[in-house]
């Protein structure tokens, strides 16, 4: 048995959710045109929808551009803030695509929202205009990993991501044809359509593979990808953009792929609360003149600095106070709104992970956090989480994993930002193991997954009891 789903997961809204929308009106009388339909206004009045609609026609607002709020918005180069090394770096990597050479292969590493994938895209993207002024017929191929888990399947993306940039169809079935033609295919799409092309694969260390595979197939990937141009299946120049969270991601990566592969290093460090105040003033102009208070920026920045200086947390707590200053009604933006936006933001992201996912993993990630939430550091061992697992398990009579699957379903958890991992050893003479550290209050986790009342069952006393004696015994 894998992970079965809690069928009570998704189901309903949290209690956690705030209350925005006005409450119906159980005051029929209230209003004569629209006896039915009314809320309580501000002022105890009772407001139709037809009003509550037309007010809105009716507000300023208070964003301007939303898109410049949207994390996925591809931002103008001006407002890319606190990266020229990296900047510079990639480009005069990758701007040998100009000329009739092939760029390197680069691997970009570092925590979440810090960059990579919107430092790649705004290269690419100038590479490609410049292109188009000389006749190169250039591409981005670019995939995210995390949602591909084979080979195969990885393969039929990139081929479809390629015939989409050249505006072209795939020619083979997503379903019933081995990987080998498949590859192929590519192969194809990319000699006929392009002189030079970067694949860009996102969250690379994702794409595991089936589990009888002695070699992952990130690894396998990145071997075919790399020996392609040198066997002359592929005769444009093609380079790989591996990005990854994972420090360690190369370690994994087998000795055959790596002695083609090879890449550069670029690594993206933590942002800190200045250059993500830095990255939001930069953004500032998301919202109307004079409506965002003086301490709205450097308090988001602080918030987001807190976990690990992820940019995308900044720009989403800037969106949410925004909109919850709009919908208050409110003439601008305040120190509270985005305190408001930092509790919303946060159990929100973790009711989002944990409804979704099984009892298993529920177990997983709860035996962890509750070993982060008694370290100073607010990080977990992995040896230590899965002793704590164990207890979970027996405790509920669960089906118990192995040391190995416990450990990728946390890794699994990276894909959300809930977690990000570490790999470190005891000593030279000891193994290896996973540091997690959170990106949310492990409180926070720890209280949002007793809402499943099979977690509920376990006292946390005894919980408690459990994790202080095996942090005890780290040491
Ligand atoms: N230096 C920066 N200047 C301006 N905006 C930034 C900067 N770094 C990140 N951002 C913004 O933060 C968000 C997340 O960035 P990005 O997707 O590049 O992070 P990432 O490192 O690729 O994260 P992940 O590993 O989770 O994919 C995007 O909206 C991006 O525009």
């Amino acid at each position: 048995m894998d992970d079965f789903e809690d069928p009570r997961d998704g189901a309903g809204t949290s209690k956690d959710e705030p209350t925005d929308q006005p409450a119906p009106s159980s005051d029929s009388s209230a209003s004569e045109t629209t006896p039915s339909s009314t809320a309580p206004a501000s002022d105890g009045e009772s407001q139709s929808i037809e009003d509550m609609l037309l007010e809105f026609d009716q507000q300023d607002g208070l964003i301007r551009d939303r898109s410049l709020l949207d994390p996925n918005h591809i931002v103008e180069e001006d407002r890319i803030v606190g990266r020229d090394e990296q900047l510079q770096e990639v480009t005069k990597m990758l701007r040998v695509a100009l000329g009739d050479n092939r760029p390197p292969n680069l691997f970009l590493y570092g925590p979440s929202g810090t960059g990579k994938s919107l430092i790649t895209k705004a290269v690419c993207k100038n590479i490609s205009n410049i292109c188009e002024t000389r006749d190169i017929q250039f591409g981005t191929i670019e995939v995210n990993c995390q949602d591909l888990d084979t080979l195969g399947v990885a393969v039929y993306e990139l081929a479809s991501r390629a015939a989409a940039e050249a505006n072209v169809a795939v020619e083979v079935p997503k379903h019933g044809v081995a990987t080998k033609e498949k590859w192929d295919e590519l192969y194809r799409i990319v000699n006929e359509n392009f002189d030079s092309a970067v694949f860009v694969l996102d969250e690379l260390d994702m794409l595991v593979g089936r589990r009888d595979k002695q070699e992952p197939a990130f690894s396998r990937l990145l071997y075919q990808l790399s020996r392609a141009g040198a066997n002359n299946d592929l005769a444009a120049h093609v380079s790989v953009v591996a990005i990854s969270n994972d420090t360690k991601m190369m370690e994994s990566v087998g000795s055959r792929a790596l002695s083609s592969f090879t890449p550069e290093d670029v690594h993206f460090d933590d942002y800190d609360a200045n250059q993500l105040q830095s990255i939001l003033r930069r953004r500032q102009d998301a919202f109307f003149e004079n409506v965002l208070d003086d301490d709205v920026i450097p308090l988001a920045a602080a918030f987001a600095a807190q976990t690990h200086g992820d940019a995308r947390k900044a720009i989403d707590l800037m969106r949410v106070a925004g909109e919850l200053a709009e919908r208050e009604g409110d003439e601008c933006v305040r120190e509270e709104h985005v305190r408001e936006a930092q509790d919303k933001v946060e159990k929100n992201r973790v009711l989002e992970v944990v409804r979704g996912i099984s009892t298993q993993k529920k177990l997983c990630l709860y035996a962890t956090a509750a070993v982060a939430s008694e370290t100073n550091d607010e990080s977990a061992r992995s040896t230590t989480g899965y002793r704590v697992y164990q207890f979970l398990t027996d405790a509920i009579d669960a089906e118990q994993y192995h040391q190995e699957t416990y450990v990728n379903k946390m890794k699994e958890m990276t894909t959300y930002s809930l977690v990000d991992f570490e790999r470190r050893s005891h000593g030279p003479s000891s193994g290896m193991f996973l540091e997690f550290q959170f990106g949310e209050r492990p409180e926070t986790i720890l209280e949002t997954l007793r809402e499943d009342s099979r977690i509920d069952m376990v006292s946390t006393d005894e919980v408690t009891s459990v994790v202080k004696a095996q942090v005890r015994n780290e040491t």
